[in-house]
């Protein structure tokens, strides 16, 4: 049974909830939360306009530093030939934000910061001890003093005309990092795929947050939490809409370690080589 539980943030069971759910399918799903909604309104809001304007080609991304602008098919799943039909912006702390968007953003990088500093530790008092014993830190730990974590807003324009064969919004990958809180897309499409290779919808009625766990923290609990693979698929013809989701993606300090041989940092390395976004 591939279950994807929706949590009440507020309940008082939610953290072991929480934690079952993301043992057994990699996803959980969060109501009740402590993300403002009008906040996550005026964040599409500010986002599509920019999406939609031209100032976004004077903020191309930093190969380096990897913030800024993403223009259209820049990133491929890992093993995947074909680029992603998406257009993002990588938002980290202190970084360059066009001055429309500054606002309502670094306020969710905060709020989203603090909810997954309560959510690691939420994982970290409900796994098994023996999961917990082999942590090289708590989890909130590795978080502390990190600035690697990463906000991302995607833009998936309509299916246009001529597109390569094969090509989706987002081909099937797993996360890099510890933990991802996805801010629910304004269309559905996301799907998470079970161990016998099945699809299924993550829920994503407006205003939920999903939660899944990245290679990192599969990495870090000795695979207790699986690092899911996920995708977003195509619209179909009568609905052939933009999609946009804004992903949080929890990074650790690089000099956290994963496991006895792996810092966070060398492996971030590998995996961006691997998804074409780093020579
Ligand atoms: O757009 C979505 O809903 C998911 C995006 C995603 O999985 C990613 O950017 O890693
Ligand atoms: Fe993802």
């Amino acid at each position: 049974m591939f279950n994807i539980a929706t949590v009440d943030f507020q309940a008082p069971d939610a953290a072991g909830q929480f934690t079952r759910s993301m043992h057994e399918t990699g996803f959980a799903v969060l109501r009740n939360h402590p993300i403002d909604t009008a906040l996550i309104g005026e964040l599409y809001k500010v986002w599509a306009g920019f999406f939609a304007g031209d100032d976004k080609f004077d903020y191309r991304f930093d190969p380096e530093i990897q913030d800024g602008y993403f223009p259209f098919k820049s990133e491929n799943a890992k093993d995947s030939a074909v680029k992603d039909l998406k257009e993002f912006y990588h938002v980290y702390p202190n970084r360059r934000l066009p001055p429309p968007v500054k606002g309502a953003t670094d306020r969710m990088y905060a709020d989203l910061r603090t909810l997954g500093d309560t959510l690691l530790g939420w994982i970290q008092a409900n796994v098994p001890a023996a999961v917990r014993d082999a942590f090289f830190e708590p989890l909130p730990g590795m978080m502390q003093g990190s600035t690697s974590t990463l906000f991302r807003i995607l833009h998936y324009p309509p299916i246009g005309e001529g597109y390569e064969p094969g090509a989706v919004r987002a081909a099937a990958h797993e996360d890099i990092n510890l933990i991802t809180l996805l801010v629910t897309g304004s269309e559905p499409g996301l799907q998470a795929q079970d161990t016998a290779g099945n699809w299924h919808d993550v829920p994503c009625d407006a205003g939920m947050i999903a939660v899944n766990g990245g290679d990192m923290l599969k990495l870090a609990s000795n695979n207790y939490i699986p690092a899911t693979p996920h995708r977003v698929v195509n619209p179909p013809p009568e609905h052939n809409v933009s999609r946009y989701s804004m992903p949080m993606f929890l990074h650790p300090r690089p000099d956290v370690r994963l496991s006895a041989d792996l810092t966070a940092g060398a492996f971030l390395d590998q995996r961006l080589r691997e998804i074409g976004l780093k020579k």
